[in-house]
């Protein structure tokens, strides 16, 4: 099995700019592997949703390499690109991306109904894929089953982030994203959420990249990463000027 001596992620000599502006993004060095559970930091506007964006393949480097289990994302074609995020990353956006006339149950089932892979994961965990979503829902505290059937855009926010979660998770994913996914959540739901990516992290022996503005939360992640130290792009803006 090479995959498990391969990194999950390896990225070398990543550049990224948005148009007509300098480097966000200088990265010389970044690996993480499977099981790694990884906490990102770094201030608003620092450049974290554009690295999440990178590695999830949404965005495409100006230059450098970005490897994930070891394929070359820029050498994939973008269709490629999207079938391996749909069977292999499970990814909380900050915006959720949610689909809003669907329900609460329909958005959560959607990975499985574009991958096979994740499909046959979540049926490892349970019996039909119905099941499977509304376990992972029931452990974020959303089990009334008229909740279940509205529409997502009828949601609280902090009720469509629970729902963004248990659709990033169903089928196991290799790679778990999450963007600032418990901004909205009370500390009792956040605890929940918490406690349940761990667990089905460690059930898929999956990495976790998780981005928060809550320091406090950094503790109960084995790596703890500010994003000015792996990104040299900070330091270059932020040289003092003689
Ligand atoms: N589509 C875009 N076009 C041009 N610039 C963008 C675009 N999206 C983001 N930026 C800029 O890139 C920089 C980094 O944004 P990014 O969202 O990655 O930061 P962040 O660290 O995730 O911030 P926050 O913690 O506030 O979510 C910001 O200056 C932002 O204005």
């Amino acid at each position: 099995m090479t995959e498990t001596n391969t990194p999950l992620i390896d990225i070398r000599d990543l550049h990224f700019n948005w148009p007509n502006e300098p480097d966000l993004i200088d990265i010389p060095a970044f690996q993480m592997n499977r099981r790694d559970r990884v906490f990102l930091e770094g201030e608003s506007g620092s450049g974290k949703s554009t690295l999440l964006g990178l590695i999830a393949g949404v965005l495409q480097p100006s230059s450098g390499t970005i490897r994930f289990s070891g394929s070359e994302l820029n050498k994939l074609s973008s269709g490629k690109r999207d079938r391996l995020r749909a069977d292999r990353m499970g990814v909380i956006f900050q915006l959720f991306n949610l689909l809003p006339y669907l329900s609460v149950i329909e958005n959560v089932v959607l990975p499985c109904r574009f991958s096979k892979r994740r499909k046959e994961n979540a049926l490892q965990r349970s019996n039909t894929i119905d099941a499977e979503a509304r376990r992972l829902l029931q452990r974020l505290g959303l089990s009334d089953e008229r909740l279940i059937h509205r529409k997502v855009s009828d949601l609280s926010v902090g009720q469509q982030q629970r729902v963004a979660a248990a659709r990033a998770l169903i089928g196991s994913p290799d790679l778990i994203i999450a963007d600032e996914p418990t901004s909205a959540l009370d500390t009792s739901n956040r605890d929940q959420f918490l406690a349940l990516l761990m667990e089905e992290a460690d059930a898929a022996e999956a990495g976790l990249l998780f981005v928060s503005h809550d320091p406090s939360l950094g503790a109960r992640f084995d790596r703890r990463i500010a994003l000015s130290t792996l990104n040299e792009a900070f330091s270059k803006q932020h040289e003092p000027t003689s």
